[in-house]
């Protein structure tokens, strides 16, 4: 608690000298502690003394004071009109915000108008649309336990999706990273700091909640409101009381109401899905790009949805990739169903543009939040439905087939909504014109009634003109006096004797006549019982539409899957997708022809596509290597990402693929690689690693990107063949290994199921070009000194390291080859630092097929990346070995070119690290 929530410490101390209106807010801050009240003054939220001075702070607004008996108080307000844009920054802030109306009609009140907090506002429980993103989950999670079982329940509070599940505790971490919740609760037997607060808790809120709502009796009970038999949808207890305690804290932010429209709460199993822990959904950038600079994620290249169901859907497809065969191929159907025949494609995408949020559309239904443009929101979308229907009449594909099936028409709801809510209805609901003339016999009458009056009193004017001769007699209504006859002072001579005298004016007077009092009384009976009873007849639709909700939400699901179905074999269509095939029992190898990185080759105009073969009658284990920049990093990602894809139920990019239904990607990026992530230590690279030797099966695919880096260059060759060895012997699962360390290629010569991959560039006197094509066996070059020159190493720098390298000209290279012969024939496999022999001879695996794409080879040329003022070969990742003294001499000059004042203290430390390898080679 800060002192900006809970009670004002000013306020406090003249707590029984307070007025009562200041009473009540005090008494509502020491209610609702833990959040900034905000507190209805007419039209106006307020907040007082230091959580004034937030408001005024963070939502940019004037800073005053109010004054009493009882002292000064500093006081900001919000206007609620647009209270939600505020509200927002006060969350983004850190605050959850209780919000306290005047729940009495101000005018009907005898004394205080009575406040009552209506509704709490939490990152995790927000539902104003306009706090919401399109498109998107916004999730609040509980966490329970049993023994050495986790439970999470997640609600979608917008939406009324729940979910529940349960695992050990490294899973259920894996299901919060892919839930991603705005704001979590631990239950009282979950030890919050178990978790590991960077890993859980980076972007969510923890919230403290009543504990008892977590008792198993509670949670029984809050449940049982939600399904029928709780204990037939939960699997154990901590599922019972992690999810009972959440619904009661969704119902405590929601004004203490059950929620009808979380009528979904679904029990799954983490096992049903293709496992990606946080580190692998970072380093393969399905939702997010690590670097600024790198451009689009994954989930970008597949979006091109047609509504915010199949947005929100597709993201979740990406998150959960399935490891079901038969589920798989069911979505594959469709896909290829949809490729094959583009005219009902895209008449579906183009009907599905017409789909509103339905889900969150309908949860504001049910919440009694939606008003008549909303209603006619739903009716738009479901008049979708039979379209859709009729487009998909002939679809072949069963779950194509299922879905339509699943499109109930809802007849009775939009002839409802259309017989009931007017075609383009005011945003108020209170103030009339929201329900359809025809709809009610009753208001139709009132209606006509006023309607009639309004006419009579428009007639007034040039009847009463040619009853009195005054030309400028003028019939006006105002708010105060109501309608009146208006007579300037000159001609009030002629004013006949009924007309009543309202109002004196300087030039004139007004009037009124009996009959147009009457008139006026009836006119304004008419119009404010008519108000009234729209305003009783729309929240009766609204509930009858309510109490469909379970339907509605039926159709939303349909929509939403058929608009990512369409939406994959569109992007199939448009970027050459091809249906992958999976191994039948017993087989094994991930075999991809000309696979290509699906975001990579979108930002690239020329892509290098590369083969894959990987376990089988191939090795499981490919250590992959080749200069910087070459493409390792962008290969490896590549077949992960195939292989997720795959599993999503899309198309993937590639000429051909067969694959394994994997259980697992783990990906292990090195050190310097996850910098920007703020995770560069060795130790989390290490402790990386234990989870994926400890966790990876051999049906697992595992990535490991220059895992030993962040140690000495000793140690990290010591760890990177003895994981490759464990990987090998132990694990069997697939694996590329991406390395600078040479010596590991040597492994490949022992080992039956390690083999090597390298990737290739060709020298030319200055310049160095890459050709991201990948061959077999290993490579030597590194050209780590063009790189760092073009990466702006300072001059000196690259030209002392070039120095150095050139000293090296003369003898041999840490790979035991002479720096000539590096340069001349960078694409053959060399051999390892040992001198081994040819790489042909060394493995006795059927090596993996070069490109083996016609079009790829010398006329690659156009593809290639080239680097230009390169001097040459060199190997950037090995020390070159050199004496003592010239080791100190490069010390010196890179420490000459640090600026400190510029570096990071991780720089600083890598850089560290760099310097002491350096020493340690020499
Ligand atoms: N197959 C390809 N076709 C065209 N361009 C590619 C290909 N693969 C990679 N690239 C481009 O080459 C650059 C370097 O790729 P990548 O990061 O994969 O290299 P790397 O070998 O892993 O480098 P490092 O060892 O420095 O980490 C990237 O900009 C990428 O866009």
């Amino acid at each position: 608690m800060t002192s900006v929530t809970g009670p004002p410490e000013k306020m406090v101390a003249v707590r029984e000298d307070l007025t009562p209106m200041m009473s009540q807010y005090l008494a509502l801050c020491e209610e609702y502690e833990a959040s900034l009240v905000l507190f209805q003054v007419g039209d106006f939220y307020e907040a007082f003394c230091d959580a004034a001075a937030a408001v005024a702070r963070i939502c940019e607004v004037t800073l005053t004071k109010r004054e009493d008996s009882t002292g000064t108080y500093p006081m900001a307000g919000i206007p609620i009109d647009n209270a939600a844009s505020y509200v927002e920054r006060l969350l983004d802030a850190g605050y959850r915000v209780a919000v306290a109306d005047q729940v009495e009609d101000a005018e009907e009140a005898s004394g205080l108008v009575d406040r009552a907090v209506t509704r709490i506002v939490t990152p995790g429980t927000v539902v104003d649309e306009e706090l919401l993103s399109a498109g998107t989950t916004n999730y609040v999670a509980a966490l329970a336990r049993e023994d050495d079982v986790f439970s999470l329940a997640a609600v979608d509070v917008s939406t009324g999706e729940c979910l529940v599940t349960s695992a050990d505790r490294e899973r259920i971490v894996e299901e919060l990273e892919r839930v991603a919740p705005a704001e979590l609760l631990f239950g009282s037997d979950v030890d919050a700091d178990a978790f590991d607060p960077d890993v859980v808790a980076a972007e969510a809120m923890v919230t403290d909640f009543d504990a008892d709502a977590f008792d198993p009796d509670s949670a029984r009970d809050t449940l049982a409101g939600y399904v029928p038999s709780p204990e037939a949808v939960v699997a154990n207890d901590a599922e019972l009381r992690a999810c009972g305690g959440l619904l009661a804290y969704a119902e405590y932010t929601q004004g203490d109401e059950r929620l009808d429209y979380v009528s979904r709460v679904t029990r799954y199993d983490p096992r049903e899905s293709l496992r990606l822990d946080a580190t692998a959904l970072r380093s393969l950038e399905l939702f997010e790009t690590r670097g600024a600079s790198s451009g689009h994620a994954l989930v970008d290249v597949l979006d091109d949805t047609a509504c915010a169901l199949g947005r929100r859907e597709l993201t979740q497809w990406l998150r959960r990739p399935l490891v079901d065969r038969e589920r798989i191929a069911a979505r594959h159907d469709a896909v290829a169903e949809f490729v094959e025949t583009p005219l009902v494609r895209e008449a579906v995408h183009e009907r599905l543009k017409d789909v509103y949020d339905v889900e969150r559309l309908v949860a504001r239904v049910s919440r009694g939040r939606a008003n008549a443009r909303d209603l006619r929101s739903l009716k738009t979308t479901l008049d979708v439905v039979p379209e859709l229907r009729a487009e998909l009449r002939d679809v072949d594909a069963e779950r194509l087939r299922e879905l339509r099936d699943a499109l109930d028409e809802l007849a009775d709801v939009r002839e409802l909504i259309d017989r009931a809510v007017a075609e383009d209805p005011p945003v108020e609901i209170t103030e009339g014109g929201v329900v359809r003339e025809g709809f009610d016999d009753e208001l139709d009458d009132l209606r006509r009634t006023e309607r009639e009056g309004r006419e009579w009193v428009a007639d007034l004017e040039a009847s009463e003109r040619e009853r009195t001769g005054i030309d400028s007699l003028d019939v006006g209504y105002n708010q105060v006096h109501g309608y009146y006859i208006e007579v300037t002072n000159p001609n009030l001579d002629r004013v006949p004797d009924d007309y009543q005298r309202r109002q004196t004016l300087k030039n004139s007077e007004r009037f009124y006549t009996p009959e147009l009092k009457r008139r006026e009384d009836e006119i304004l009976g008419a119009a404010e019982r008519a108000d009234k009873l729209e305003y009783e007849l729309f929240t009766d639709v609204r509930s009858d539409v309510a109490a469909e909700a379970d339907r509605v939400q039926a159709v939303a699901a349909a929509l939403s899957e058929l608009d990512v179905l369409a939406t994959l074999a569109a992007v199939a269509v448009d970027n050459d997708y091809v249906r992958p095939t999976f191994h039948t029992d017993g087989e094994r190898g991930i075999h991809v022809e000309g696979g290509r990185h699906p975001v990579v080759e979108r930002t690239r105009s020329e892509f290098v596509p590369n083969d894959t073969r990987l376990g089988g009658d191939e090795g499981n284990v490919a250590v992959v290597t080749g200069p910087n920049m070459s493409g390792k990093s962008t290969y490896m990602r590549q077949v992960a990402l195939i292989v997720v894809l795959a599993q999503t139920g899309s198309f993937v990019p590639a000429d051909a693929a067969r694959l394994p239904v994997v259980d697992r990607v783990f990906t292990r990026v090195g050190a310097s690689d996850d910098i920007a992530g703020g995770q560069s230590t060795f130790m989390r690279e290490m402790a990386e690693l234990t989870d994926i030797l400890h966790g990876a099966t051999e049906h697992s695919l595992v990535l490991l990107d220059e895992v030993g880096r962040g140690t000495s260059t000793a140690d990290g060759r010591a760890i990177a063949r003895a994981t490759t060895e464990f990987v090998d012997d132990e694990v069997g699962a697939y694996t590329l290994f991406a390395t600078h360390y040479h010596e590991l290629t040597a492994v490949a010569d022992e080992r039956e199921d390690v083999f090597n991959l390298h990737f290739t560039a060709e020298s030319d006197g200055d310049d160095v070009t890459f050709l991201h094509r990948v061959e077999p066996g290993a490579s030597s070059s590194s050209y780590g000194v063009e790189v760092a020159r073009m990466a702006g190493v300072p001059d000196r720098v690259v030209a002392r390291s070039q120095e150095l390298v050139e000293s090296e000209a003369g003898g041999s290279d840490a790979n035991g080859r002479s720096d000539a012969e590096d340069r001349n024939d960078v694409d053959d496999a060399p051999g390892d630092e040992e001198g081994s022999p040819d790489e042909t001879r060394k493995s006795p695996r059927p090596q993996p097929r070069s490109n083996g794409h016609g079009e790829v080879g010398a006329q690659e040329a156009g593809r290639q990346t080239t680097l230009t003022n390169g001097v040459g070969g060199g190997d950037g990742a090995e020390t070159p070995r050199h004496g003592r003294e010239a080791a100190l001499e490069a010390v010196a000059a890179e420490l000459d070119a640090v600026d400190v004042a510029q570096t990071t203290p991780l720089e600083a430390l890598t850089t560290l690290n760099d310097l002491k390898n350096l020493l340690d080679d020499s």
